[in-house]
């Protein structure tokens, strides 16, 4: 396994639960992994745990292995050669990642790539006449172009993950399609891994292998892209798809999911999206359970859609 995120919690000083509650979360070689959920539900914390990366003052538990080492207790050099090796992050604003004074092309030879190879890079992700945006400034070039620039650079220190957070957000959506169906040949060509950040559910099930579901620092649903989108078994992953609109689906109304998402000031007893759900048992209130094992190999951490309420509920 490429990425093994095992059972992992992370505690700040101040917060009143957990920003990650017992996360697990694999990503294989050659394998597209969506991570979904919310504002503030965790996805980018469980992300940057691939690189060791905690915030100031956090707590740990758990196990986060890359190739089968344990990352959470790297230090110095090898987790230095970690982050700048195995493991690249996209972010969403490809605008902060280039220097703007500097051409396009330093920016791949600033990581180990020499001119010819930087030239090779950016033909590799699609940019037309890569030479010669390679001696262009960022500003000469559109948002769609610079995030495959950022891309290519990701590309030269031959990572064997990549991490995009909400790498497409800022981008229209045609072109968002585009970098998407990129990062897709990317992994194919390169063998990589790819864990994609998404608020957009729609997005995730479309161009992901496989799809995790995040709700208050814990992961809800796992299921396969297409098994998520056909049959969605957590009534929040219900809720995600039936407020973003498609275009086969014009005639449905869009129903908004009641209410916010939780705070870092909010706890639970039981299950965090108790408030919101039109579906919850009583024992919601008192008992979340991990994510269950649902019939299809996914996983669904709601008692009503697992079926277990009779037989597993603790008094
Ligand atoms: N360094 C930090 N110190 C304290 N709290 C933090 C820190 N980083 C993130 N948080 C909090 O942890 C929670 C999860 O944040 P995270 O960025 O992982 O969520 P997210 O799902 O990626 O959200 P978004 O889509 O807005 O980026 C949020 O409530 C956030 O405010």
């Amino acid at each position: 396994m490429l990425l093994d995120i095992d059972d992992v919690s992370v505690t700040v000083p101040g917060a009143a639960r957990p920003l990650l509650d017992s996360v697990s979360l694999r990503v294989a070689e050659g394998e597209v992994v969506a991570l979904v959920g919310e504002s503030g539900s965790g996805k980018s914390t469980t992300a940057r745990t691939a690189l060791g990366l905690l915030p100031d003052g956090a707590a740990v538990s758990g196990s986060v292995r890359f190739d089968g080492t344990e990352v959470l207790t790297l230090t110095g050099e090898r987790l230095r050669a970690h982050r700048a090796g195995s493991v690249a992050l996209v972010h969403q604003d490809p605008r902060a990642a280039l220097n703007p004074v500097r051409r396009v092309g330093d920016f791949l030879t600033e990581r180990g790539a020499s001119r010819a190879e930087a030239v090779e890079l950016l033909a590799s992700v699609g940019l037309p006449d890569p030479a010669r945006r390679a001696r262009q400034r960022p500003h000469e070039l559109s948002g769609g172009m610079l995030q495959r620039v950022v891309i290519a650079g990701a590309l030269a220190a031959r990572p064997r993950l990549l991490l995009a957070d909400e790498a497409t957000s800022a981008l229209d959506v045609t072109t968002q399609a585009d970098i998407l169906a990129l990062l897709r040949t990317l992994r194919a060509e390169h063998g990589l891994g790819l864990l994609f950040i998404t608020h957009d559910l729609h997005l995730a099930a479309a161009y992901s292998d496989r799809v995790y579901v995040m709700y208050a620092g814990r992961v809800v649903e796992e299921r396969t892209a297409k098994a998520l989108f056909t049959t969605p078994a957590h009534p929040y992953t219900r809720g995600l798809l039936s407020c973003s609109p498609t275009l086969d689906a014009l005639e449905a109304p869009l129903r908004p999911i009641p209410g916010r998402p939780p705070s870092l000031a909010d706890v639970f007893e039981g299950c965090a999206f108790v408030e919101r759900c039109g579906e919850a048992l009583p024992e919601c209130g008192t008992w979340a359970p991990a994510p269950l094992p649902l019939p299809d190999g996914g996983a669904s951490a709601c008692l009503a859609a697992s079926g277990t309420v009779e037989t597993e509920v603790k008094p």
